[in-house]
């Protein structure tokens, strides 16, 4: 098995239980309320920022100076592509409330930026990798439906796009080549990793599904 196919292994069931998520199924059939999407584009607002530091840690612990370039290319390219349609997608729906970082982002980024400054390069690709792979799959799945709802289907056309999925490969290339220099127990660190951070993936758009909030007041 590749050190891919390991990691994908890893968090199969989750995947399935995203594909199956009324939040993913809400945008091909139309039907996601918009305070729902709204909620989903401040917060990923929130995490993007973070992603990105996430990336630029990976940038400096990686192997080669290509793939030093890659992650820091990414970091900037990437992320401002995705952070562009959120603001045209807010400029859309309308700013709405404020939201603070609410506690899966919060989770989540902890989690990845806890995971990239203290494990190894291998640790932190798996750690940061369901992000752009599930993004990818999900991007592929639900391309072939789209969605009769213009907003929904821009946000599909856009994991679904070519340029997209090209990024994703060449991280999975990677992987792949750093792979078989790992020893098993980095290997299995990175696919714990992995299953984790595809896990906070469901429950990131679990967590606009239900509009989650802080349980009690926050000071700001
Ligand atoms: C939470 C989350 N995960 C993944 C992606 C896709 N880069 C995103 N924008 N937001």
């Amino acid at each position: 098995m590749t050190f891919t196919q390991e990691l994908w292994a890893s968090a199969e069931e989750v995947y399935a239980e995203i594909l199956a998520h009324p939040f993913l199924r809400g945008l091909t059939d139309g039907s996601l309320p918009r305070p729902a999407f709204r909620h989903f584009v401040q917060q990923d607002s929130h995490y993007l920022r973070d992603y990105a530091r996430a990336l630029a840690v990976c940038a400096a612990k990686a192997p080669t100076d290509a793939d030093v370039r890659a992650f820091a290319d990414d970091a900037v390219g990437a992320i401002a592509a995705e952070q562009g349609m959120h603001a045209e997608f807010t400029a859309e729906l309308g700013e709405g409330p404020e939201q603070p970082v609410l506690p899966t982002t919060l989770a989540y980024t902890s989690y990845l930026l806890a995971t990239v400054y203290s494990g190894s390069f291998a640790e932190g690709l798996a750690a940061v990798l369901p992000c752009y792979w599930i993004y990818a799959r999900v991007g592929e799945a639900l391309l072939e439906k789209s969605s009769p709802d213009p907003l929904y289907a821009r946000w599909i056309a856009a994991y679904g796009a070519e340029e997209f999925q090209g990024v994703v490969r060449r991280v999975l290339d990677l992987a792949d080549r750093i792979g078989p220099e790992l020893s098993d127990s980095e290997r299995a660190r990175a696919a714990r990793h992995f299953a984790t951070t595809a896990r906070y993936e469901w429950m990131f758009w679990d967590a606009a599904w239900r509009g989650e909030a802080w349980p009690v007041p926050t000071a700001d």
